[in-house]
C-alpha cells in the first residue's frame, strides 16, 4: 500500500486500486437478536468494480460502512492490500477510501471548490496544490472549473451535484471507493448519463470499487462482478454478470435475474462495439459509446428513429439487431464453454 506519500500521485489519475478482503466479517447491533451481517468472506481483486445487490435490510450498507469504519465490526477482519483496516489511523483511511452516497452530503455553505477540497485540506496539502487538484477533478467529471468552482451546491442540478460527490471522493486519489446507491436519486436520463461517465472514468482510473444498488440492470452494466446478497449479507452468488444471468446459482438468485434474462443480457454489451458510418447529422438522437445495446434500443423506440448517433457516427437499427444476435450467440457459447 503506497500510503507513504499521497502527494506523489495526487496530480495523476493513474493510481490503480488495491485488493480488499473481508474475512468472517460480522456486525451485531446492540439489542438485536440476529446479526445484521454474519460471517461474510469476500475477496475483491485490485481494480475491480464489485456491485452488491440484495433486498432492503439484507445488510449491504452495514457491510460497506464497516470497510471505512463508519460502523465498527463486531468480529472479523478487513484488509486492503493486505493491511488491517481496523489498525489504520483516520487520516490514512480518508486517503485510502473515497465514499459516495445517494444523499451526496455536499456542505451547502461551501463552494464546489471547497467541497471537493475537504480531504486534501484535512491532509494539509498546500493551497496551490489543492486548487490544481480541484480543477483537475472538475475536468475529470465533465464540469468546467471556470463555471462551477465558485458556485454553491444549490446552484447545480442534481446530476451535477452527484458528479461533485464523485469528484470529492476522488480528491485524495484513493485506491478504494465505496459507493452507496450514488445515482439512485436522479431521474432515468441523468442516471444513464452518470453511469456512462462513471464507466469511462473507471476504465481510466481502475480503482477498486464496491458499489451498492437496488437496480439489477445497473449492476449488470457497471459490475465486473456482482455479489448477490441474501439476509445478513450471506453471499448467494459472486460472479460476473454474464455468468449470473446465464447460470443463477439457485432459485433466490434466479428471482433477481427475473424472467427476461435475454433482454438483460443486452446490458452486457455497449453500442460502442458497433462500427457506425461517420457523419451523423446533428439532429439525430444520440447515445454515448458506453450506452448498452438495451439503452440504445430504448432510445430508438422512444424517439421513433431507426438510426442513432454514437460519437458522431450513425448506427442503424439493422446493425443494432445484428449486434444483439451476435452478442447473444457469443455469450451463450462462452457461458456453456466456460463450465
Ligand atoms: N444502527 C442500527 N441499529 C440497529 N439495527 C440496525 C442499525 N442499522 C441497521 N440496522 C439493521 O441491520 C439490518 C441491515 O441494515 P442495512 O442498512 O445494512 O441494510 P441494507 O441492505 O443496506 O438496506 P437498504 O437496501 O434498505 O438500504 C437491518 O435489519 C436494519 O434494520
Amino acid at each position: 500500500m503506497s500510503d507513504d506519500n499521497a502527494d506523489d500521485h495526487a496530480d495523476s489519475s493513474g493510481t490503480t486500486g488495491e485488493r480488499i478482503e473481508l474475512v468472517g466479517l460480522t456486525k451485531r447491533y446492540p439489542g438485536q437478536a440476529e446479526p445484521a451481517v454474519e460471517n461474510v468472506d469476500l475477496d475483491v481483486a485490485a481494480g475491480e468494480l464489485v456491485v452488491f445487490v440484495g433486498p432492503s435490510g439484507c445488510g449491504k450498507t452495514t457491510t460497506m460502512k464497516m470497510i471505512n469504519r463508519l460502523i465498527e465490526p463486531t468480529s472479523g477482519s478487513i484488509r486492503i492490500d493486505g493491511r488491517d483496516v481496523l489498525a489504520m489511523q483516520p487520516d490514512q483511511l480518508r486517503r485510502h477510501i473515497g465514499y459516495v452516497i445517494q444523499q451526496i452530503g455536499l456542505f451547502p455553505h461551501m463552494t464546489i471548490a471547497q467541497n471537493i477540497g475537504i480531504v486534501p485540506n484535512l491532509l494539509k496539502w498546500p493551497k496551490k496544490k489543492v486548487a490544481e487538484r480541484v480543477d483537475h477533478l472538475l475536468h475529470l467529471v465533465g464540469l468546467d472549473p471556470t463555471v462551477h468552482a465558485r458556485r454553491y451546491p444549490r446552484q447545480l442540478s442534481g446530476g451535477q451535484q452527484q458528479r461533485i460527490g464523485v469528484a470529492r471522493a476522488l480528491a485524495a486519489d484513493p485506491p478504494v471507493m465505496l459507493m452507496d446507491e450514488p445515482f439512485g436519486a436522479t431521474d432515468p436520463i441523468t442516471r444513464l448519463r452518470l453511469q456512462d461517465e462513471f464507466l469511462r472514468l473507471q476504465r481510466e482510473l481502475r480503482k477498486t470499487i464496491i458499489f451498492v444498488t437496488h437496480d439489477f440492470e445497473e449492476a449488470i452494466k457497471l459490475g465486473d462482478r456482482i455479489a448477490v446478497l441474501r439476509e445478513r449479507s450471506h453471499i448467494a452468488q459472486y460472479d460476473t454478470p454474464a455468468n449470473i444471468l446465464a447460470r443463477p446459482a439457485d432459485e433466490y438468485v434466479a428471482s433477481f435475474v427475473g424472467g427476461d434474462a435475454t433482454l438483460k443480457r443486452l446490458a452486457l454489451h455497449t453500442v460502442g462495439e458497433i462500427d457506425g458510418e461517420p457523419g451523423a447529422p446533428a439532429d439525430l438522437p444520440g447515445v454515448a459509446p458506453t450506452a448498452t445495446l438495451r439503452e440504445a434500443l430504448d432510445v430508438m423506440v422512444a424517439r421513433g428513429s431507426d438510426r442513432i448517433s454514437v460519437d458522431g457516427t450513425v448506427v442503424t437499427f439493422a446493425q443494432l439487431s445484428a449486434a444483439v444476435r451476435a452478442a447473444d450467440a457469443v455469450d451463450r457459447q462462452q457461458t456453456t464453454a466456460g463450465h
